[in-house]
């Protein structure tokens, strides 16, 4: 099976920190894999710059089989992000920031796609309400409409729960399960049990280096549990 990700040596300095030490791994296509590891271990950093949002120092990332670095724009056209920025334009409304990305993608039958986003969301009856007006779970929603546009091969999800209420959570959890088949799902999460429920495979950073990375198959969770728990050095309820 091809791999949805593929990552050699990848490494990113800021200054004369290191957010990503020679970090390897390869994700199938199809996986789901969880990201853990303390404040500043580099996960954003990692979803950042195999979201073409942030360039590696050194390294290579192939995302969807294309070069992070040589082939941005490919690499875009085959991914969604789903980040604490909504990527919203806060004074247009739901449908005009919607239709705004759909024609960023040159969406055939624009609005019949935006309007069952927003269906799939919960949110075509504030379809009119300019996004300033939403609260922090309904941006989060529309920002996951955004993010699905483009039928994305690779989802990205930055910490996606932070600001859900419970039912934006089975919503968002819904969706997730929808979307599953064939594409693959890259979280970034804080929550040990649901990051690790939801995963096929499972990587853990700390300083920028991966500490372990596995499928979930290999992975005995008590063991999992204590390696994050002595990694993250804050205990896990
Ligand atoms: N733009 C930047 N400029 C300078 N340093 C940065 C920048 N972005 C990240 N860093 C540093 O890189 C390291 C990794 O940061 P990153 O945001 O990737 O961590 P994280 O694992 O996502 O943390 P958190 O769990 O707190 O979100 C940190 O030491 C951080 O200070």
């Amino acid at each position: 099976m091809a791999n949805a990700i593929e990552t050699k040596k990848l490494t990113k300095v800021f200054g004369d920190r290191k957010a990503l030490d020679k970090v390897s791994i390869e994700v199938p296509e199809g996986a789901f894999l969880s990201i853990f590891g303390p404040n500043g271990a580099g996960k954003t950093t990692l979803v950042r710059t195999l979201a073409t949002l942030s360039r590696a120092t050194s390294g290579t990332a192939l995302v969807a089989g294309f070069d992070a670095k040589e082939e941005p724009d490919k690499v875009r056209e085959h991914i969604g992000l789903i980040s604490h920025n909504p990527m919203l334009y806060p004074d247009l409304t739901a449908m005009e920031n919607l239709m705004f990305t759909a024609q960023l993608y040159g969406v055939v039958n624009a609005e019949e796609r935006v309007r069952e986003l927003l269906r799939a969301v919960e949110l075509d009856h504030r379809r009119f309400d300019v996004v300033r007006t939403f609260s922090r779970g309904m941006t989060q929603r529309l920002s996951i409409a955004r993010a699905l546009m483009n039928d994305p091969d690779v989802v990205f999800l930055d910490e996606p729960y932070a600001g859900l209420d419970p039912h934006a959570v089975e919503i968002f959890d819904g969706l997730i399960e929808q979307l599953r088949d064939g594409r693959t799902f890259i979280m970034v999460s804080h929550d040990l049990q649901k990051g690790f429920d939801v995963c096929t495979h499972a990587l853990v950073l700390a300083r920028g280096r991966v500490v372990s990375y596995a499928p979930k198959e290999d992975i005995d969770f008590e063991q999992f549990r204590q390696l994050y728990r002595e990694t993250v050095g804050m205990g896990v309820a």
